[in-house]
């Protein structure tokens, strides 16, 4: 059987979201831009590199076929095939079982619940990817899924290409933790979240403690057998790895040359020439533990009142899975908690707290992280954590400190640069403000090198 055309294997992606959004504008035409997020980050990088065609949802599901073909070609020119969902079916496939079910559990939060009417549209989805890319694909194609929507997908795919006579390696990514068994347990259907992982050949993790839990979880729940890094289930023996995402360290470089971005730079040094910045960019997500950011950050000014007036918060909170009801009461939570610290800790020529709620221009981030002494990141659990890098990538000239939660994956990389701390104790991220805010030059210099060896080396 030929491999592929021309005798090259192809590389087919999916993802949930393509990495192109495309909304209809108001004079009727269809424009695409770029989704937000640590996934779509990680991997629009590898367009330099390799050439692949990237599947998935555009975000849209216009009703006549002659509009269908408009969006289709629309993506064409980025390598970007559609995948079309009714929106109601989309909905509950994202909202409704991805982010209000998976998500939680995959990041140790209790109390979710579970419904019959998500888990089926969770698994209609994933069968329409299936029946599309095993449509699309080739024989010896390599088809690489990423992320918890699409966990059934290897098994899925794998029965239909073997009913065409195709055959593809599958490998698949998990952005997210994977976590201990008992915690995974928590999901009534795990079995098959489980079984349709493991019919990928290779099975991909941000760190090897994620891909150990996996390995448990396999064993414990469904009785496979862990043979080192491999797990036999089946008849079948699926290879797992760690794989450390990185960054495009050259593209901030470059960012930050531009004449636009060294202007901004200028007018925020000026702006706060008296005081020191800390940064936050997070999605507004549970999981980044804003809640406990403006709380520590609350007990730094309390423990430290000669600081107030001399230091800002500006925390970007970029709008993120609103129709989620957990989302929405959250954005709820953190502009109360801002008005309140704020109206506790303002002064007529000072404001402690600025809160971006929305996504910013990519020159504007980078100009941010360049003037920011430190990055604070507080994630209560998160899979990486691309901020943390994006952050030193832009620090050559000013070694700022980064200061991040232990519960990040990027932690298990950059412990040894950064200042840690545990994200429920307000009192430890106070102390670690206060490190970052104060540390000298050469141990900013020592740690900084260490973090800018690691983003490097690890480029994606
Ligand atoms: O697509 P959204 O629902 O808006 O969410 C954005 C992305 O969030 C998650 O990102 C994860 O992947 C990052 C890159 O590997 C990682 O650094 C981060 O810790 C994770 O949270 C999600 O897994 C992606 O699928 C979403 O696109
Ligand atoms: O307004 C913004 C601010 C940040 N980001 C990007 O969103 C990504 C966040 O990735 P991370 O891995 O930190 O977390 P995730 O959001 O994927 O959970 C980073 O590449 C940021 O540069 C963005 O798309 N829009």
């Amino acid at each position: 059987m030929p491999v592929g055309e021309g005798n090259k294997r192809n590389l087919i992606v999916v993802s949930n979201r393509l990495p192109l959004s495309v909304k209809r504008a108001e004079d009727g035409s269809y424009q695409s831009s770029l989704s937000s997020g640590g996934l779509v980050t990680s991997l629009s990088g590898l367009t330099k590199t390799t050439s692949f065609r990237w599947f998935g949802w555009p975000g849209l599901n216009p009703k006549e076929p002659a509009e269908k073909e408009e969006v289709r070609r629309s993506l064409e020119a980025h390598d970007a095939i559609p995948i079309f969902l009714d929106e109601d079916l989309a909905h509950d496939h994202y909202n409704g079982f991805s982010n209000s079910i998976l998500w939680p559990i995959l990041h140790y939060q209790s109390g979710v619940t579970f419904s019959d009417g998500p888990w089926a549209a969770y698994r209609r989805v994933n069968e329409i990817f299936a029946d599309e890319i095993a449509e699309a694909a080739q024989y010896g194609d390599l088809i690489w899924v990423h992320d918890y929507h699409l966990m059934l997908l290897p098994q899925l795919l794998r029965e239909r290409l073997a009913k065409k006579g195709k055959a593809a390696a599958i490998g698949f990514s998990l952005h997210t933790p994977f976590p201990a068994p008992e915690a995974f347990r928590a999901l009534p259907v795990c079995k098959e979240i489980l079984e349709g992982m493991l019919s990928s050949t290779l099975v991909g993790f941000h760190t090897d403690n994620y891909r150990i839990n996996f390995i448990a979880s396999s064993q414990q729940i469904l009785g496979a057998q862990p043979q080192d890094s491999t797990v036999l289930y089946k008849d079948r023996l699926v290879k797992t790895d760690k794989f450390v995402v990185g960054i495009d360290p050259q593209k901030f470089e470059d960012t930050l040359k531009k004449t636009e971005v060294q202007e901004r730079i200028k007018e925020l040094s000026e702006r706060y020439k008296d005081v020191k910045v800390i940064l936050g960019v997070d999605r507004l997500d549970y999981i980044k533990g804003l809640v406990q950011k403006l709380h520590g950050f609350e007990q730094f000014l309390s423990d430290n009142p000669d600081w107030v007036g001399k230091v800002v918060l500006i925390q970007v909170a970029v709008p993120s899975r609103e129709d989620v009801k957990e989302y929405q009461e959250l954005e709820t939570e953190i502009s109360c908690t801002v008005g309140k610290i704020n109206g506790k800790f303002s002064k007529p020529e000072s404001t402690p707290i600025i809160y971006l709620h929305r996504s910013i221009p990519f020159t504007e981030l980078t100009a941010l992280y360049s003037i920011a002494d430190v990055c604070l990141l507080t994630s209560t659990r998160d899979g990486m954590n691309l901020v943390a890098f994006e952050y030193v990538a832009c620090q050559a000239a000013k070694h700022g400190v980064l200061v991040l939660s232990q519960f990040t994956g990027a932690a298990s990389f950059m412990g040894q640069g950064s200042v840690n701390f545990h994200p429920a104790n307000f009192k430890e991220i106070s102390a670690a403000v206060r490190k970052g805010l104060t540390m000298s030059e050469q141990e900013r210099k020592e740690r900084y090198e260490k973090l800018r060896d690691f983003i490097n080396t690890n480029t994606r």
